[in-house]
């Protein structure tokens, strides 16, 4: 998504406004001086995007070079290229002026910054809160904009389920966006004149720079556990890619959720004015406090206490003891970046903004059994989300997988985790992208079935593929008063087998295997089928 208004801009002046110490640019041999007045409208970085008027960025891959598209980038009719050495070489005979750096990725952010006019400092831009952190960042974000809409706020959205500018969505492809994209959405969320807007910022997006030259009002962070070592090699660089968010150029405020070790690390990395956030009673110094956690149907009750005097009165209506902290590091950012704490508890009496529905995050298709579907995918999610729905009475029959491709490591702990704490362990597939799907269950079965084994009358370890008939085999071994957990894919619609798309929606297949064995399911109008 780009703005409305397109402004031209030398490459000369947007040269002339990246930030100091960036790698300078220079014309490549044969392109002339005269070239620095190519005016350009948009940024992109991959050739199959590029609309007139683009200066393509030409970046290195772990695959390709970006030069080598440089000529699907000139059809597409791109204004000039920037690359360096090694694209250089690659680059196909071009008319386009071409330029050179030392390290193109470093100024897809700061150009993109430039052209697309993202945050101009005249206070036009909406206020802007991004989230980071293992787990939570999409609730949480879903929770700030529904507590701003409470407010009265109009707000975007950028993140994993779909991007929202005002009232149009667009589906989403990645977490954050490319760079220029994210450049683009902020500048088009402030032509559309938007109070504010939320953002997840994963860590591979840090790492690949996609959030560099924007500036975030507040900044939260939720929590760090493992998952994506296959990207970062060891928690340490996992950690300290998400520090960087944290940095005072990057951020002008930070919560900092401070319930384990990592949080309280993060909390003293964090280069910015920030204050902490303790959900669990761990950190009775934090600055904000979460007391007083009741369950109330199937979400909760707790009081927000905090610098602002009177204690914050909040419900969430989303299952999981998590979300009681997702919650409240809404509640704390949102607080943090001004607003009126007497006009926040109105919001919350009058409107509930935390029973807002979050697309495939403990989303509920039936009542009896309990039939949940969730986007827990790394082992910690799969933990809490299993403690969550455990209930006095009824077994927990679990579903899931692991994707292919990332983080070997966390399968068989994932299969631990469900054998200690589901009756029956159903393994299955999730995205096996190009890797062997029953390689991947093994590696599962591996850890559920050495932790079943070891009092000797553990679960059920079951493995069922397609992913389809696992579900159908959980709604066949569920009673009435049983709970069916539905792990990993959450709101995803397509599984990627070698390339391949097919259609499948967890939430749509639970609804009919349980609608066929004769139990009593609401559809999403809430009409009984
Ligand atoms: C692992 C990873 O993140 N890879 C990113 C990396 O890709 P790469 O180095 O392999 O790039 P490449 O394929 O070699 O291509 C090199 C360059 O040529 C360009 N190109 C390539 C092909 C073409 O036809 N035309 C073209 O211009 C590409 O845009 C790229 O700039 O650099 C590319 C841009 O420069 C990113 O698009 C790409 O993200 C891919 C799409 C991706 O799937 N990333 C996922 C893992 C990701 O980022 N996920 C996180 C969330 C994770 C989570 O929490 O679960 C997210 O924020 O979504
Ligand atoms: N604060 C939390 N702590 C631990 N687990 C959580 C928390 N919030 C949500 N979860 C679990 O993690 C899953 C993913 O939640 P959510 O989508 O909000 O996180 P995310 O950080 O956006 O994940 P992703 O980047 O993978 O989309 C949920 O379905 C739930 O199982």
């Amino acid at each position: 998504m780009r703005p409305e208004l397109v402004q031209p801009v030398s490459l000369a002046r947007a040269a002339a406004s990246l930030p100091e110490g960036s790698p300078a640019i220079t014309p490549a041999p044969g392109t002339a001086a005269g070239a620095w007045d190519v005016e350009v409208t948009g940024i992109s970085i991959n050739s199959a995007q590029v609309l007139p008027g683009d200066l393509y960025l030409a970046l290195p891959g772990a695959r390709h070079h970006g030069a080598g598209f440089a000529a699907g980038a000139e059809a597409a009719g791109a204004a000039a290229v920037l690359t360096d050495a090694a694209g250089l070489d690659q680059l196909p005979e071009t008319a386009l002026p071409v330029f050179l750096t030392a390290d193109v990725r470093r100024l897809v952010g700061p150009l993109s910054a430039a052209v697309f006019n993202s945050q101009p400092q005249d206070g036009s831009a909406p206020l802007l809160f991004g989230v980071t952190g293992t787990n939570g960042k999409t609730t949480t974000t879903y929770f700030i904009t529904s507590l701003l809409k409470a407010l009265g706020r109009t707000t975007g959205l950028i993140g994993t389920i779909e991007i929202l500018a005002g009232a149009e969505a667009i589906p989403s492809v990645l977490t954050t966006p490319e760079s220029p994209q994210v450049h683009g959405l902020l500048a088009l969320m402030r032509e559309r004149a938007l109070d504010a807007a939320a953002m997840e910022v994963s860590s591979h997006a840090i790492s690949y720079r996609r959030v560099d030259g924007v500036v975030f009002d507040v900044a939260g962070f939720t929590n760090l556990t493992q998952d994506h070592l296959d990207l970062h090699g060891s928690m340490e660089e996992y950690f300290a890619a998400k520090a960087e968010l944290f940095r005072a150029d990057r951020s002008r405020r930070a919560v900092v959720t401070v319930d384990e070790e990592w949080g309280r690390r993060m909390a003293e990395a964090a280069g910015t004015r920030g204050v902490t956030l303790s959900t669990s009673g761990a950190a009775s110094d934090a600055d904000w406090q979460v007391r007083s956690v009741q369950r109330e149907g199937l979400g909760h009750s707790f009081e927000l206490h905090g610098p602002q005097g009177t204690p914050l009165r909040v419900r969430t209506g989303l299952p999981g003891t998590f979300n009681v902290s997702n919650a409240a590091l809404a509640l704390a950012m949102v607080l943090e970046s001004g607003a009126d704490p007497a006009a926040v508890q109105d919001a919350l009496d009058r409107q509930d903004p935390f029973t807002v529905e979050v697309p495939g995050r403990m989303q509920l298709v039936c009542e009896a059994p309990a039939a949940i579907v969730d986007f827990a995918h790394n082992p910690d999610a799969l933990q809490r989300t299993l403690e969550s729905v455990r209930r006095p009475e009824g077994r927990v029959i679990v579903v899931f997988g692991a994707t292919g491709e990332r983080d070997q490591t966390k399968r068989p702990l994932m299969g631990e985790i469900a054998a200690r704490l589901a009756d029956v362990v159903i393994v299955t597939d999730d995205d096996p992208h190009d890797e062997d799907e029953a390689a991947i269950r093994a590696d599962v079965l591996r850890g559920a079935r050495s932790a079943a084994g070891q009092d000797g009358h553990g679960p059920l370890v079951l493995e069922e593929a397609p992913r389809a008939a696992a579900i159908y085999r959980a709604v066949e071994l569920a009673g009435p008063g049983d709970t069916i957990l539905v792990a990993g894919r959450g709101h995803e619609v397509w599984q990627e087998v070698k390339g391949v798309n097919h259609a499948l929606d967890d939430r749509v297949e639970l609804r009919t295997a349980l609608a066929k064995a004769g139990f009593t399911v609401p559809t999403y109008d809430g009409v009984e089928s």
